[in-house]
């Protein structure tokens, strides 16, 4: 079967082609000292309740599950996640498979300007060059990602050095122990393990019982992908996920506040 991240990551790199350019570590660390400083995600994933966080993410529509929410409006989504008790949220920036954009993420950021506190935000999209995190930086994002096995380990080096230049977090993806075995190498701070097989779009929780448990001591555990019930998070959070990433199941609930209150 034809890997769809795969066909993913080419197109990206030929979405930002016209864009790209060189980008210094110098360069983000000026941006991020004239820039307003943006909340910690990474401070956010850990709960001073021990309980489980919740990255909630606005996500349109998507290559598995196809139409989720397609009419929906960003800066008003993230307002109903702030008041449901969002600790974090992802927002998808990719607009051919995902139907979202970067105004979406900076719409998001601004409207929590108007309406504090501030949700960090995770840019949710298919990174691959520091352009991105520039952008990702100016429309007020708090983290990017770095899909581990899309990446080679120079690009993900690059790629976690500007981040981190913007003032950014990082939240590697992981769906193998070889991936994870990269994720640690490179430092990471923050480990989602995607239970989502991305060639063939099965979710499996077991995923992250099987991965989780191998993320050092010290370093933020998120599962992804396929939380769907109060049952889903709590196995999460018994194999040791600090934290999980919840999409579909959140932009399709009647009561947001209600799901995201029984996952934790
Ligand atoms: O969701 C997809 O179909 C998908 C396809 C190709 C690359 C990435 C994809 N999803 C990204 C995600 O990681 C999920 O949006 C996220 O983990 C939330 O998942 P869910 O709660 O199952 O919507």
């Amino acid at each position: 079967m034809a890997d769809k991240l795969d066909e993913i990551m080419a197109w990206k790199r030929q979405e930002i082609a016209p864009l790209v350019r060189e980008v210094s570590v110098d360069e983000l660390s000026a941006l991020h000292a004239e820039l307003p400083p943006v909340p910690s995600f990474a401070q956010n994933l850990r709960r001073a309740d021990g309980g489980l966080a919740v990255i909630a993410e606005i996500k349109r529509r998507s290559p598995s599950a196809g139409a989720i929410a397609t009419g929906v409006d960003a800066p008003t989504q993230a307002l109903r996640y702030q008041a449901a008790g969002a600790d974090c949220l992802s927002v998808l920036t990719d607009h051919k498979y995902f139907g979202g954009t970067l105004d979406d993420l900076s719409s998001v950021t601004a409207g929590f300007a108007l309406n504090p506190p501030a949700v960090p935000c995770l840019r949710k999209d298919f990174m691959v060059h520091p352009i991105q995190v520039r952008h990702a930086r100016e429309a007020g994002a708090s983290a990017i990602l770095i899909i581990v096995r899309a990446l080679s380990d120079a690009d993900i080096a690059l790629l976690y050095r500007s981040a981190t230049a913007a003032g950014l977090d990082a939240l590697f993806e992981v769906h193998t122990q070889p991936e994870l075995d990269r994720a640690i190498a490179a430092e990471a701070k923050i480990i989602g393990v995607n239970n989502r097989d991305l060639a063939i779009f099965k979710t499996d929780l077991a995923l992250s019982e099987q991965l989780i448990p191998g993320i050092p001591d010290g370093v933020i555990a998120v599962s992804e992908s396929g939380i769907h019930t109060a049952a889903d998070a709590a196995r999460a959070k018994a194999c040791g996920a600090h934290a999980v990433l919840v999409g579909e199941s959140l932009m399709k609930a009647a009561d947001p506040a209600a799901l995201l209150q029984s996952f934790r």
